[in-house]
């Protein structure tokens, strides 16, 4: 079969963008997977952090359905939640959307550029949920805010939530921002463990200055990204739970790939949810060759360049000089 895909980035989180609304195609679960597995390899596929398939909805402008790299299904995806609410209002002529995910309806907006003249979304990240069986995580308590988890550090303090996928975050001081601790205890939880059972995204957060973050995220079926939307909005949470920046203030976000912007809104109800503010940057579109039973074989009969790359380039050079300042040289 001809399969067009559509490779785009959120934060250098990068996917390929699977278009079922105006190309009727279907795949089982297991077809799914395996275009997963194959097409994100980056030694033998294309390359990517997952693939976003956007099919019909009965009730929103869309569905979106996550698979990361490694052939699994995510319940959300923020960084990708801008590049499909990016392609479904360009497809619709429309500038706000809902998008259905697997577990929440979310609103989807186009926002002013957050860097010169970047095509930028603003998405909602909710529900958000602290009961340790809504993450899934076993433990004797019922939430893990700021405390030791002696299982996996006996020095770091941690926080447990699901946005609604599942986050295990730690504040970190500039010193340890990377170290070959983070990727033991990123491995460890998302191996065989008795902790979570579907494994979890770890994120190492640092706090720059007040409403300034950086966050390195080791994403759950994936390893270290450039950047996890619903890790970058749930750290900003925590950051608020700890008393070291605000709800209803902005927070820049930092990564390895880029900044985003997050909100946190906390409801009269007591509830939270983040609004995820940032680019959706589309790469290339290529058009493949594949059969469904083997698709490692595919073949790329034709790829146009859509020139996206040298405009974002600039909001990544600005967000490496803050992050390489106040964090690896300290100043
Ligand atoms: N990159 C994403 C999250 C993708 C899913 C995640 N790896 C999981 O398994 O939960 C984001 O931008 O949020």
């Amino acid at each position: 079969m001809k399969l067009n895909v559509l490779k785009c980035h959120g934060s250098g989180n990068d996917f390929l963008l699977i278009d079922e609304l105006s190309n009727p195609c279907t795949f089982t679960e297991e077809e799914r997977q395996n275009l997963a597995l194959s097409l994100c390899d980056r030694q033998k596929g294309i390359g990517a952090d997952g693939i976003l398939f956007v099919l019909e909805s009965k009730r929103c402008d869309a569905v979106m359905r996550v698979f990361n790299a490694d052939g699994s299904e995510a319940s959300m995806c923020g960084n990708g939640l801008r590049c499909v609410g990016r392609y479904v209002c360009e497809l619709t002529g429309r500038d706000s959307i809902v998008i259905e995910t697997m577990k929440a309806d979310l609103k989807v907006a186009s926002a002013p550029s957050i860097y010169d003249d970047i095509p930028t979304y603003n998405v909602e990240i909710s529900p958000v949920y602290f009961d340790l069986d809504k993450v899934p995580m076993n433990m004797e308590h019922s939430q893990v805010i700021d405390q030791k988890i002696p299982e996996i550090s006996d020095r770091l303090q941690f926080t447990v939530l699901a946005v609604p996928n599942p986050h295990l975050i730690s504040m970190v001081e500039a010193g340890s921002i990377i170290s070959n601790e983070q990727k033991q205890i990123s491995e460890t939880v998302n191996g065989p463990n008795n902790l979570f059972p579907d494994g979890v995204n770890v994120s190492f957060v640092h706090e720059i200055g007040k409403g300034s973050i950086y966050v390195r995220t080791f994403e759950r079926g994936v390893g270290f990204t450039n950047a996890c939307g619903t890790a970058m909005s749930a750290s900003s949470l925590v950051t608020c739970l700890l008393g070291l920046n605000e709800p209803g203030e902005e927070i820049d976000v930092f990564n390895n790939g880029g900044k985003v912007r997050v909100v946190v809104n906390r409801k009269d109800t007591g509830e939270y949810f983040m609004e995820l503010i940032g680019n959706a940057t589309y790469l290339f579109e290529a058009e493949l060759q594949l059969t469904l039973s083997e698709p490692e074989n595919f073949e790329i009969l034709s790829q146009t360049d859509l020139n996206e790359e040298a405009a974002y380039g600039l909001l990544q050079d600005h967000a490496k000089k803050v992050v390489d300042r106040k964090i690896f040289t300290n100043a």
